[in-house]
């Protein structure tokens, strides 16, 4: 196969038909720029948003603890991301743009049984590298993937962001691309601090470091994922279409595209 890009969209990057349209903007580019491109998203929104995680988990512990054991309460929540992979389906048609969608166990994301914070065992890449010889773009639900006999499972809060490195990891993506609402790593919080800056280039180790003490704009586990497999990734906005926010690699390197 050719080149192939993993590109990443949070809950605020797909929440309204106008964010999901910026999103399929970066798609469009990077077909364009000859790759293939494996599209990752993450529920619509956040708290308040119908089919957010946090609205999903309200319907059944607003009233009290859920009574839905582990691997139940992991059946509802993989149903935000899989709401989101099919409106942006639907909407990436709509553009012309030749596509498949796929649940995490379909794109052969497989786990360990820790109902909500599941690890990713292994990914099998068989089915996406067959969707990949006719259509030019799979959307892959974030965040989920199933056990060994077939369980579905969730990655644990922020999750999305490992689905697309072992996602990258397994198809030897060019590299990550984790679109979200701010700029870029920062040096600080930027919701907190107006004079936060991005971060233009880090090592795995620096990136894992962040994660760890709280940045919540990579999950910890991707970062080790990526590290592991030596796979670059970069964090960006979705908003801005030239901007390469911050990138994550072994050791400094720029790259161009
Ligand atoms: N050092 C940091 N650099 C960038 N963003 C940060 C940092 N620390 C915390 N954040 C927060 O992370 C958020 C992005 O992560 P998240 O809300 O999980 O986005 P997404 O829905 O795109 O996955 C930003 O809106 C920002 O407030
Ligand atoms: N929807 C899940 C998974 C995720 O990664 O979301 P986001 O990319 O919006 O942080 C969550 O809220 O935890």
């Amino acid at each position: 196969m050719g080149k192939l890009i993993v590109q990443k969209f949070g809950g605020t990057s797909v929440q309204d038909h106008t964010s999901r349209d910026l999103a399929l903007d970066h798609v469009q580019k990077a077909l364009n720029d000859g790759y293939k491109v494996v599209m990752v998203v993450s529920a619509m929104g956040r708290k308040g948003s119908p089919y957010a995680t946090d609205s999903l988990l309200s319907l059944v512990s607003s009233n009290g603890a859920t009574k839905l054991n582990p691997q139940e309460l992991d059946q509802l929540l993989a149903t935000g991301e899989l709401i989101s992979m099919s409106v942006m389906l639907n909407q990436a048609r709509q553009r012309g743009i030749n596509v498949q969608g796929m649940t995490g166990a379909q794109a052969g994301i497989i786990t360990n049984d820790d109902y909500q914070n599941a690890r990713v065992l292994k990914v099998d890449n068989n089915a996406i590298q067959q969707a990949l010889l006719t259509a030019d773009v799979v959307i892959v639900a974030g965040f989920q993937g199933k056990t060994m006999d077939g369980h579905i499972t969730t990655l644990g809060r922020g999750g999305s962001d490992t689905s697309a490195t072992a996602l990258g990891a397994a198809l030897n993506a060019q590299y990550v691309d984790i679109f979200t609402d701010v700029n870029g790593v920062m040096d600080k919080d930027p919701k907190e601090n107006s004079n936060a800056q991005v971060i233009p280039f880090l090592t795995y180790d620096e990136m894992e470091t962040m994660a760890q003490n709280g940045a919540k704009v990579v999950h910890p586990r991707a970062v080790k994922i990526a590290m592991k497999a030596q796979v670059p990734f970069r964090v960006r906005s979705t908003y801005r279409t030239s901007d390469l926010g911050c990138t994550i690699i072994g050791s400094p390197k720029v790259y161009n595209n």
